[in-house]
């Protein structure tokens, strides 16, 4: 006899499957929301593949988040973000996990909304900061007061986040939990929007 409890996972990766179709899934948010880890769960659910664009731009460029921000400053990492994100946008079904900055910046935020659906994965400040704090590999908050410069950030972002088609709320709970509420954010807003 088939497990109750797996006919049901199994039938949510099904639907949110169905309800993607040949559109990207984006993930956006703030340093430490989840992006990363949660759209790699996401993307492994789905059977689609996954990309991650802060690692592809370290890829290309064969050079850090670091050491880009440092030798060549934000304006030009902004640049080649939004190159790289256009072109993982080109061919669906994705789950793209993007930089905290992606969303923010017109441009990327343009090919985001064209190339499928945007998630937001909203975070407080204290979740954000206990994962964050642990490692100093984020340039942007190389400053005095980490913290404070994190919530400054999210004062500026949050509204621009906002604008993402769906919005999950990140925190400490097991990343599987997390991936099965996006595909379930999937699945409602697809419901919503038949009805
Ligand atoms: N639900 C969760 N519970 C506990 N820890 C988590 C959870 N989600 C993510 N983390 C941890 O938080 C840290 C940051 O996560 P992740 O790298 O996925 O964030 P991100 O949104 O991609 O950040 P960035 O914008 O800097 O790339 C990682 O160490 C990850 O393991
Ligand atoms: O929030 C941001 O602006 C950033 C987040 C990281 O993912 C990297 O893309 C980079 O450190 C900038
Ligand atoms: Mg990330």
């Amino acid at each position: 006899m088939s497990d109750p409890v797996l006919t049901v996972a199994e039938s949510l990766k099904d639907r949110a499957r169905a309800a993607l179709g040949s559109r990207n899934l984006i993930l956006v948010g703030l340093m430490g929301a989840g992006k990363s880890s949660v759209g790699r769960i996401v993307a492994h659910q789905l059977g689609i593949p996954f990309v991650d664009s802060d690692a592809e731009i370290e890829r290309v460029s064969r050079m850090s988040i670091g050491e880009l921000f440092a030798a060549y400053g934000e304006e030009e990492f902004r640049a080649l973000e939004t190159r790289v994100m256009k072109r993982l946008l080109k061919n669906g079904p994705r789950v793209v996990s993007t930089g905290g900055g992606a969303f923010i910046n017109d441009r990327t935020r343009k090919h985001i909304k064209k190339g499928g659906v945007s998630v937001w994965l909203k975070a407080d400040l204290d979740v954000l900061w206990e994962r964050v704090n642990k490692r100093d590999t984020r340039p942007l908050l190389k400053t005095e007061n980490p913290k404070q410069t994190l919530e400054n950030l999210m004062n500026a972002r949050y509204p621009i986040y906002e604008l993402a088609d769906l919005t999950v709320l990140s925190r400490d709970v097991r990343k599987e939990l997390m991936a099965e509420e996006v595909l379930k954010a999937v699945i409602d807003a697809r419901t919503e929007s038949a009805a």
